[in-house]
């Protein structure tokens, strides 16, 4: 016997993402669309779903998630603008949801996900980190979720290795010169047309550097990471946050 496929409702489905998206799903054989909407559409057509896929907006994701939540929907949640604040509010809407999976992934290409992971084993070994991420001009949020992402994986693997700051000599700066802080790792956003999403993460030690670099040629570079948490997160109860978990890397 087959088993029925999973109902999928795509949030921000007229979107670069979105559109991409709902081809994928369409081109499942064990996914169903059931639903595409975008901003300002009735979400009733969601009520036919089991998982919805997110890729909208900074400022509209919290107030989709809290619908979903309180509908029972499971949620793939590729949006960016994740703090500590919101992942803490999605975990609480939860707790009263038991069997209720989200997932919010800052990146769902495999190769991202690797480099993130790689950035990680790599940090405890350098003295200094830093990362460039480089997107098209058209992206809303500086710097990317990836990137905060990387930042605060390398943070925590420099802070259980018990490393001081990286050494800097510079006294005057042009403001933003030395990039953003996100978990004291600096981090300098470039926007160009023709880009897709890019990043690179350096590390600086005695007498050598290593360089990571991930690059989406493409948005199809997406699709198996959020087709694999469509079908995950129905039995992945409570929030998951990174594919790597998904993953088990
Ligand atoms: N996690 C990942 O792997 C990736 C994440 N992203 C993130 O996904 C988000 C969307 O990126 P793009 O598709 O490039 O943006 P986009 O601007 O092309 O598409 C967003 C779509 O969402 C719609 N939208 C806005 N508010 C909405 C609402 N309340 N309900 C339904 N739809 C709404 C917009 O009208 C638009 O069509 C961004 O936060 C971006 O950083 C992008 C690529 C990969
Ligand atoms: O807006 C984008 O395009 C992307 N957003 C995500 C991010 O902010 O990290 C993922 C990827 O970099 C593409």
């Amino acid at each position: 016997m087959t088993d029925s496929p999973i109902r999928v409702g795509v949030l921000g489905a007229r979107g670069r993402m979105g559109a991409t998206v709902v081809q994928a799903v369409e081109g499942a054989a064990d996914l169903k669309l059931v639903a595409a909407l975008d901003a300002g559409d009735d979400f009733a057509p969601l009520a036919d779903a089991q998982v919805v896929v997110d890729f909208t907006h900074p400022d509209a994701v919290m107030d989709n998630l809290r619908h979903l939540i309180a509908h029972g929907l499971h949620a793939v949640v590729g949006t960016t603008g994740f703090s500590e604040e919101r992942l803490a509010e999605v975990r609480s809407l939860l707790a009263e949801k038991p069997g209720l999976g989200v997932l919010i992934a800052p990146n769902f290409a495999l190769g991202a996900v690797l480099a993130m992971r790689f950035a990680g084993q790599a940090a405890r070994f350098y003295a200094s980190a830093e990362i460039i991420e480089l997107h098209h001009n058209r992206k809303a949020d500086a710097p990317s979720g990836t990137a905060s992402h990387t930042a605060r994986m390398i943070g925590e693997a420099r802070a259980a290795a018990g490393l001081e700051p990286g050494p800097d000599a510079t006294t005057s700066e042009v403001d933003g010169a030395r990039g953003a802080r996100v978990a004291d790792v600096p981090v300098h956003s470039v926007r160009l047309p023709g880009l897709v999403a890019h990043e690179e993460i350096l590390f600086g030690g005695e007498g050598e550097t290593l360089t990571i670099r991930h690059d989406s040629l493409d948005r199809t570079s997406f699709m198996p990471g959020v087709l694999l948490g469509v079908r995950s997160v129905v039995s992945r109860p409570g929030l998951t946050v990174g594919l790597e978990n998904v993953l088990d890397l």
